[in-house]
Parts: structure tokens; sequence; C-alpha cells
């Protein structure tokens, strides 16, 4: 058997509308993701037992300390899902190559374990008949978490429960992006508690969230000024309430001359939307002159969810 590899992409939340926390301990969503051209890349290599191996991407400056090299990692939850489901043993050496920020609000995990569940797949379903669907995967992914079927999909959805039901969204053209990371990762379970903590103290009810008509229209126009000024992230108080120093960031690419800035998901990346791709490339320059960020990485969207490369 000959390896597989796989390319995944990053994801940034254009509208992240977060509803009541239910009973489950998740929160409903509206979610709108879209990927973008930043690419781990997962390789699965038939091995003896399960074995995962971490690096940066080549020319990434992505720092992985923090990145599980056993079942804790992601990837192998997703190794053993599929093998699982095939009736195979989980026999395989995976190796991780990444350019997306850890714990950064992107998803990197996820795309990692979509990555396997698709490398795996291929390398142990019968290529004549094949038992595992996409749908099946996207299943799978859920299993695993709320972000992980985006990451099989890619372009630009919409994601309702708790981000795991997906329906594509009308998307016209390229956005192009910067990204600022920032040092040190933040945990998206505790930005999901600061955001309710902060919304009890505030007191009334958490509304129901609908996907923003504007948004959704600026998307299908590919008018990117008009999706700039659409951008909402209901986890952004509470991103900003853990780490408060974003706001600098934000500020600094809103006054650089970004016409969207907001905080990815759960954060700390901070997304800054540009007008063209020489705008985003001048803006990513200006923002690392202004040392307001660990990192800062030029990107567009949207792009194919995880490809058998
Ligand atoms: C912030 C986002 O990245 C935006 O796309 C996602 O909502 C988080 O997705 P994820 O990292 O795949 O999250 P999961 O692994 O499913 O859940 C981790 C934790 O995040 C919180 N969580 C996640 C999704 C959701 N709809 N409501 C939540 O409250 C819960 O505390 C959960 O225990
Ligand atoms: N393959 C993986 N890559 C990165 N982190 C992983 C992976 N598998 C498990 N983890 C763990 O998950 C934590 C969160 O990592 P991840 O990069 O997915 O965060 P994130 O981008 O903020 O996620 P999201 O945007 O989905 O909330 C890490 O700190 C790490 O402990």
């Amino acid at each position: 058997m000959k390896p597989v590899s796989v390319r995944v992409p990053a994801k940034v939340n254009l509208q992240l509308g977060v509803g009541p926390l239910r009973d489950d301990g998740y929160h409903d969503l509206v979610n709108v993701f879209h990927a973008v051209s930043l690419f781990d890349e997962v390789t699965a290599e038939p091995a003896d037992a399960l074995r995962i191996a971490v690096e940066a991407a080549p020319g990434s400056r992505v720092a992985i300390d923090g990145v599980p090299t056993d079942d804790g990692n992601l990837a192998a939850r997703a190794a053993r899902l599929v093998a699982e489901r095939l009736g195979v043993r989980p026999g395989v050496a995976l190796r991780i190559r990444k350019a997306i920020p850890v714990a950064g609000g992107m998803a990197g995990g996820s795309a990692d374990a979509a990555a396997a569940l698709l490398a795996c797949a291929r390398l142990w379903d019968d290529p004549a008949a094949p038992v595992l669907a996409q749908s099946d995967l996207l299943e799978l992914g859920a299993a695993l978490g709320s972000d992980v079927p985006f990451a099989l999909l890619g372009g630009t959805a919409v994601g309702t429960g708790r981000g795991e039901r997906l329906a594509p969204a009308a998307a016209r053209g390229t956005f192009h992006w910067v990204f600022a990371t920032a040092d040190g990762g933040l945990s998206t379970p505790a930005v999901y508690a600061e955001c309710d903590r902060l919304r009890a103290e505030r007191g009334g009810d958490v509304p129901w969230p609908e996907a923003s008509a504007e948004l959704m229209a600026a998307l299908a126009a590919g008018d990117a000024k008009a999706l700039g000024a659409a951008l909402t992230n209901d986890l952004q108080p509470a991103a900003l309430a853990l780490r408060p120093s974003l706001r600098a960031a934000l500020d600094a690419g809103r006054a650089l001359g970004a016409i969207g800035a907001l905080v990815s998901g759960s954060g700390p990346t901070c997304a800054f939307l540009a007008e063209t791709a020489e705008h985003a490339a001048d803006l990513a320059g200006a923002l690392d002159r202004a040392g307001v960020a660990a990192q800062t990485l030029a990107a567009y969207g949207p792009v194919p969810g995880a490809t058998v490369i």
C-alpha cells in the first residue's frame, strides 16, 4: 500500500452567532465557515501500530510544542474511528505537517482530523466498492468535533446545530485575508464559558442566532467591502476579555486600512479582510511593523476542503 497524503485548509468564521447554552454543554450556532489557503498536510502510511509525528510545514514558523503525539491528537482518534468502522487494525503512521496556527481559532486540530479520516479511508477502504461514502466521513467527523465536517467540505458554508450541520453558501470570487497570530493559544471551552459568564452578568435572554442577510448578500455578490462591514463574532467579547491585547491588534488592522477585522472563532488569531492580494501583502507588512502580532500570514478564500494530493 502506497502512502496517502491529504492537504486540508484552515477556517475563519465570517459570522459566529452563538445561541443559548444547551443541556449537553454545547451552544446552537449560526456559523458561517470560510476555508482559507493555510494548509496542514497529513500523510498516512501503513505501519505495525498507530504512530503520530508532528512537524512544522516547510517554511512555516508554527509552534508545534502543544500538539499531542499520542491519542490526544485528534488525527489519531480519527484513524481509530475509520479502522473501527472498516473492521481493520489501526496500523498507520500519520505524519502531520502543520502550517495552521495551533489553538489559534482556525480549527487546525479539526483540519488534521478531517485529513486523517480521508487518508485512512483511502488507505483501508475498498476502492471498487467503498464502505465509507462522503456522508459517512462527515458523520465520523461530527463525532470528533464540531468543526471537523467543515474541514472535509471546505468552500464557504453555513453550519447550524453545534456547527456540524452544513449547507454550502453561495459565494462569488476570491477574498483576500491577513491573519495575525498571537503567542499562546486560547482554549475553545474556556472562551465559550467566558461568553456565557459575560451574558449572565449582563442579564436578559440570549436571542436565537440568525444568518445575517447582509453577509449572505455580500458573499453572493463577491463584494469584499460589504463583507468586511458584515463580519461578526459573538465570541469576540469573550476572547477580548481573556486576552485584552487583541484589541490593539484589531485597532491597528482597521487603522492600517483593513476593510473588515475580527477575532477568528475562539481566537486569539485576528482576521483582517483586504481589498486585493496586493492590499493583503501591504497590510501584512504594515501589521508586522506595528508589532501587534506574533506573525502575520496572508491567505485567500474560499478553497476546497480536505483533498488527496
Ligand atoms: C469556535 C469554533 O471553532 C467556531 O467554528 C467552534 O464552535 C468550536 O469547534 P470545535 O473546536 O470543533 O469544538 P468541539 O471540540 O466540538 O467542542 C469543544 C468545546 O467547545 C464548546 N462548544 C463547541 C461548539 C459549540 N457549538 N458549542 C460549544 O459550547 C463546548 O464547551 C465544547 O466542549
Ligand atoms: N492535530 C492537532 N493539531 C493541533 N492541536 C491538536 C491536534 N490534536 C489535538 N490538539 C489539541 O487541541 C488543542 C486545540 O488545537 P487547535 O489547533 O485545533 O485549536 P483551534 O484552532 O483553536 O480550534 P478551533 O478553531 O476548532 O476551536 C491544542 O492545544 C492541542 O492540545
